[in-house]
């Protein structure tokens, strides 16, 4: 039972350069991994991979044994969960945060959003109760394994604090496995039980 990326290569198009250069590594379950590297040097792009919204061009990537991707036939969500840094783009317009938690199938919401959100549209509410809603709507899904990309670097650090306390209870308490994606080493090093390093050069973990 594992998250896993087995020496994984990605680029955006045969005519540009490798930004997965031979990642591999692993995320067991309840366990925090933090990555970490400088801009553009592809942490994105491997959680996108580990998230199984992109595919490799070369290498695996599996969640407990298989590819990482939701079951439309039988209803089953994806059970690696992408949260992004920009939740209010995540949130449709439209609809009222009682709505959009519905979609993720929830009935009972009080531990994760304030009841005091649920009727205000996403324009109604601020960044870090954005991303509250966000994180609440993937971890609804049950999932086994949460990518996390820089899901605090808009917030002051009382939303941040607050966001991270949400998913680190909720991940030990269900034992979600989490990478937490961030340029930001100190913010991993107070979240995640190790941290790996996407160098720049090499781009590969270990
Ligand atoms: N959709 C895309 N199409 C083409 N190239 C892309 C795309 N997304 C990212 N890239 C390129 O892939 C490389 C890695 O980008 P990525 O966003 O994964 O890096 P990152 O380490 O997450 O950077 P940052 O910390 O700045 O977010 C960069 O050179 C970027 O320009």
């Amino acid at each position: 039972m594992t998250l896993e990326a087995r020496d994984v290569w990605f680029r955006y198009s045969r005519t540009t350069p490798w930004v997965v250069r031979g990642a591999s590594l692993t995320v067991e379950p309840g366990e925090v991994v933090g990555l970490h590297g400088p801009s553009g040097a592809g942490k994105s792009t491997l959680g996108r991979l580990l998230a199984g919204h992109v595919a490799p061009g070369r290498g695996t990537v599996s969640a407990d044994g298989r590819p990482p991707a939701p079951d439309r036939r039988r209803g089953v969500p994806n059970p690696v969960q992408l949260v992004l840094q920009h939740a209010h783009l995540a949130l449709d317009p439209r609809w009222k945060i009682r709505a959009a938690l519905a979609e993720a199938g929830a009935a009972d919401t009080a531990d994760l959003v304030p009841p005091t959100l649920l009727d205000r549209f996403p324009h109604e509410i601020s960044g870090g109760e954005a991303q509250r809603v966000a994180l609440a709507r993937a971890l609804l899904t049950r999932p086994r394994y949460l990518v996390a990309d820089e899901i605090s670097a808009s917030l002051d650090p009382i939303s941040q604090a607050e966001v991270w306390h949400l998913l680190l209870a909720t991940a030990r308490a269900d034992g979600i496995g989490v990478l937490a994606v961030s340029h930001d080493r100190p913010l991993l090093d107070a979240v995640a039980d190790r941290v790996l390093a996407l160098d720049d050069t090499t781009a590969t973990t270990t």
